[in-house]
Order: structure tokens, then C-alpha cells, then sequence
């Protein structure tokens, strides 16, 4: 195996040190299937400890003059940017993407940490009207010790927008990884040890999620969990928190409507369907999922796209002309060949791809045929479940009634996406959309500077945006009276 997989710490750093545990777990490089790392597992102490570490360097960490506290999450971003090659290989050879979607998400990553930075600055207080002999003030306070969970879908960047806002509004951290990627994490944990973030403010644990989210979730200690990751776990941990009412982040599943009305620019709303639908190869939680196109083109924009579709070199995203990488596990393939047989057997057409891919080429990796779905309607798996994988599935319609009505039958409200020009339909669209985020003609709508996060069962709260940092403050009224 490579170098950077070879050199990167594989245990546990819990007050800034590294430790080891009784037990390894091994770790599979997805584009191959075989074991590229052992990775520790962390006891019931051991994850007691982190806890113990992140709640003893709270007030210190909190009571940091602010200029020097954001200057440590500046020397994060620093390093982030000076070791993005490295972290963008240990990324593809654990979680698979290509080798140019983990560079910018840990350029991404960065810029969360000078951002969070930045407005750190900014977490203004408030002074309300009040008597004359009385001072009405808001104060924003850091909550204290935070537990963050993370998925393997975004292995960097999932933490990285966690973890800048939750320091930078002065709080510190205990964070568990997905068990698929956990190297990515601990390649981050390295810089925060290079950067001299001083000892308990962030530790991870890696171990059984069970056991390790009922230590966070039954924590006094803990005041607050941020999660990404499926709507079960976070509906559980939901339930879980309830005894210690903590303060909670739930980014949950998504399920995406991508509509291309009559009067779309055709060309656009294809090249968009294209760079969102097979980022990550589909493994994405705003990934659109359930395309609704106007009949009167739909064999226009059926044709554009299988030409586009049918042109994706699928490799190892380690491959400089990779487009599309392979899928996380063996049972996401299982998942995903199972909606396409429940949907033709219900009379989808398959256009293109469908199966999985193999021989020498694609070693005993998890590759799946890019895929698209045409006459899919209500009855199908695949119009309610998230899909997660390189699958389109084509839904026609006739009215801006119907396909608002489509679109919104869903329990998720994460992301949603239109493409139509006149002004008026743009607006009924854009607010009927039952959707925490809806990108029109535009499917880039995941930046620093804006909200990201949904509603029903895509979960609670925002990341990103002066939003995202006041989850990690609770805001405290105080009644001054002059005597
Ligand atoms: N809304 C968002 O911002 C967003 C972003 C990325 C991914 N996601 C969602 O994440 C899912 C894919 O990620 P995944 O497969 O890693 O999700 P997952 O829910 O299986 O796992 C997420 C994290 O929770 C941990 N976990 C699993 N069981 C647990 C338990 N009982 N207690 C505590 N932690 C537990 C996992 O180890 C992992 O670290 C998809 O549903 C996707 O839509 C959402
Ligand atoms: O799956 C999560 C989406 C990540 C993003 O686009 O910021």
C-alpha cells in the first residue's frame, strides 16, 4: 500500500496523545477490497477519557483571547492546504472518489476553518430596549463539549465543517468517524497535533458506534451532539439524548427532486444533472434522486444525457481519468441493484448500465455501472428510498401542480433543484419546494458562506453560514439592574 496510507496514524488521540487499544479493526480499500489498514477500537475508558479530556479543556479553550483562538483554526487551514495531496490520497484509496473531488474537498475543509474563524469574530451579542436603570443583554456562549458523529461519504469535509464552528465559537470536541473511513479523520488529527491546538480540545475515538454513541449521548458531559449520517441512527441518537436534553444537529438523508420544466435551458439542466448526480458517484446526500422532466422534452434531454451517461470512465479514483469511482461497500451495489429490479419488474425501461462492473479492470472493487431509469412512477422502491449510487431515474410529467406535488412526496426535505427560465413559475417552484435548500438553474449550493442543512426527515439545524456557528453557542439573557 502507499506511503501516505502506511504513515498515517491508525490509534486514538485523546488529550493530545496518540493511544493504542486491544483491538484493531481492519479497514478495505474500496477500489480493490482489500484490507489497507488495522484500525484501533476504543474500550468504554478510553472513550470515557476523551470526554474527560475535551470537558477539562473547555474553560481554558473557551477563556482564550479570541485573536489567538481563531488563530489556531488560520494554522489549521494552512496546513490543510499545504498537505491537501496527501489527504486527497489517503481519501480516494479509502473512501473512493476520484483523486480531484478529495482535493477540493479538503480545500473545502479549509476554507470552513477560515471561515468559522472569521466569524467568530462576528458572534455579536444583542442589546435590547430596556429602563432606564436596568441593561437588557444577549451574550452568546460556547456550549461546551461536543460530541460529532460523521458519515464516510465526505470523510473530510463532513468533519471539517463540524469541528471549525464548534472551536472557533470556543467549545471543544469529541468526534467519532465513520468506521469506512476513519483515516482521513485521524490524517486531519495529525495536523491539529502539528498545528499545537492545545492538549484535550479535540480527540477522536474510533470503536463501536453503538457503544461510543450511547457513551456521548448518556454524557452529562456532553452538552451537545452534531450528527451526519442516515435518518435511523440520527433518529436514535434523537431518542437517546432525551435523558441529558442535549443540544442537537441532525443532517439526515436526502432524497433530491431535480426538475427540468418545458422551458429549461436543456443543455444547462443536463450538464447540472451530470456534476451533481455523479459526484461522489451518487453517494451524496443532496444527489439528485428522482428526476422529474416535462414530457413535451423529455426525449430530447433522455438522449443528451445516456450520451453523457454512456461516456463515463468508471475506475479507481486514483486515476487521474476517472470520472466515477466505486461504491463505499459490497452491500450498497446489493441496495442499489435491488431498486433497479423492483422498478423494471414494475415497468421502468432500463436505458443504460444496470449492472454491476468486473474482470481485471475493476479488480474486486465495489463498481457499478452508471445507470439511467427511464418510466419511473410512485409504485417503485426507488421513488421514496434514498438511493445513494449512480442511478437516474426518470419521471415524466405534464403540469407545475403535478410535479410539485411529486416532488414533495417525500419524507426527506434536504435538497431540491429546478431548471425553468420564466420568472413566475421560478417562484412558485422555489416556494413550494418542501426542501431546506432548492438550487435553481444551479446545483452548486454547498458553500462556507451559506446554509446547509433540511427539513421533515432530513433532520434539524444548519452547517455552514453565520448559521452553522450559532448551533455551537446558547444564547444568555442578562437583566442588569443599576442600583
Ligand atoms: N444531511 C447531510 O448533510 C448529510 C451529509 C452526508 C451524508 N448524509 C447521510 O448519511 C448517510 C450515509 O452515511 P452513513 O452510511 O455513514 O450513515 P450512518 O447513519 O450509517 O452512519 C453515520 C455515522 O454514525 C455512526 N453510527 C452508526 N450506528 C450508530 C449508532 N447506533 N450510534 C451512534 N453512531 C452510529 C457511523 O459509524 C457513522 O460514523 C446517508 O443517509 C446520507 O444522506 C447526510
Ligand atoms: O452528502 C453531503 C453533501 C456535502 C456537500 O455537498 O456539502
Amino acid at each position: 500500500m502507499t506511503e501516505s496510507i502506511n504513515n498515517v496514524h491508525k490509534d486514538l488521540f485523546i488529550n493530545g496523545e496518540w493511544i493504542n487499544t486491544a483491538d484493531y479493526k481492519d479497514l478495505i480499500n474500496p477500489a480493490t477490497g482489500k484490507v489497507i489498514a488495522k484500525i484501533a477500537q476504543a474500550d468504554e475508558t478510553q472513550v470515557e477519557d476523551a470526554i474527560q479530556a475535551a470537558y477539562d479543556a473547555f474553560q481554558p479553550w473557551k477563556s482564550l483571547e479570541l485573536k489567538d483562538r481563531t488563530q489556531y483554526l488560520h494554522n489549521i487551514a494552512d496546513l490543510l492546504e499545504e498537505h491537501a495531496d496527501r489527504l486527497a490520497e489517503i481519501m480516494t484509496i479509502e473512501q473512493g472518489k476520484s483523486i480531484k473531488e478529495s482535493k477540493l474537498e479538503v480545500i473545502a475543509g479549509a476554507e470552513s476553518f477560515r471561515w468559522n474563524a472569521e466569524e467568530a469574530r462576528r458572534l455579536y451579542g444583542e442589546t435590547i430596549p430596556a429602563p432606564n436603570d436596568h441593561k437588557y443583554e444577549i451574550a452568546y456562549e460556547p456550549v461546551g463539549v461536543v460530541g460529532a458523529i460523521t458519515p464516510w461519504n465526505f470523510p473530510s469535509g463532513m468533519i471539517t465543517r463540524k469541528i471549525a464552528p464548534a472551536l472557533a465559537a470556543g467549545n471543544t470536541v469529541v468526534l467519532k468517524p465513520s468506521s469506512d473511513t476513519p483515516l482521513s479523520a485521524l490524517a486531519i488529527f495529525e495536523l491539529f497535533e502539528q498545528a499545537e491546538l492545545p492538549k484535550g480540545v479535540a480527540n477522536i475515538v474510533m470503536g463501536s458506534s453503538k457503544e461510543i454513541g450511547e457513551a456521548m449521548t448518556s454524557s452529562k458531559l456532553v452538552k451537545k451532539i452534531t450528527f451526519t449520517g442516515s435518518t435511523p441512527i440520527g433518529k436514535a441518537l434523537y431518542a437517546q439524548s432525551a435523558d441529558t436534553l442535549k443540544k442537537m444537529s441532525l443532517e439526515l438523508g436526502g432524497h433530491a427532486p431535480f426538475i427540468i420544466n418545458a422551458d429549461a435551458d436543456i443543455d444547462a439542466a443536463v450538464e447540472g444533472l451530470m456534476a451533481a448526480k455523479f459526484r461522489n458517484n451518487g453517494q451524496v446526500c443532496i444527489a439528485p434522486n428522482r428526476i422529474f422532466v416535462h414530457k413535451s422534452i423529455k426525449d430530447n434531454v433522455l438522449k443528451q444525457l445516456t450520451e453523457k451517461v454512456e461516456a463515463l470512465k468508471v475506475g479507481n479514483g486514483l486515476n487521474e481519468d476517472t470520472n466515477v469511482g466505486p461504491l463505499i461497500r459490497e452491500d450498497a451495489i446489493d441496495k442499489i441493484k435491488k431498486q433497479i429490479i423492483n422498478a423494471t419488474d414494475k415497468g421502468a425501461t432500463l436505458v443504460t448500465g444496470g449492472h454491476r462492473l468486473t474482470g481485471d479492470e475493476y479488480d474486486n472493487g465495489f463498481f457499478f455501472q452508471p445507470t439511467i431509469l427511464d418510466n419511473v412512477n410512485r409504485t417503485m422502491d426507488i421513488f421514496y428510498e434514498e438511493t445513494f449510487g449512480p442511478v437516474i431515474p426518470i419521471i415524466t410529467f405534464d403540469t407545475l401542480e403535478e410535479v410539485i406535488e411529486m416532488a414533495n412526496d417525500s419524507e426527506f426535505g434536504l435538497a431540491s433543484y429546478a431548471y425553468a427560465k420564466d420568472s413566475k413559475t421560478i417562484q412558485t417552484i422555489a416556494t413550494s419546494l418542501e426542501y431546506g435548500m432548492v438550487g435553481i438553474n444551479e446545483v452548486a449550493i454547498s458553500n462556507p458562506e451559506t446554509p446547509f442543512g433540511g427539513v421533515k426527515h432530513s433532520g434539524f439545524g444548519r452547517e455552514n453560514s453565520h448559521l452553522g456557528i450559532k448551533e455551537y453557542v446558547t444564547a444568555k439573557f442578562i437583566n442588569t439592574k443599576f442600583l
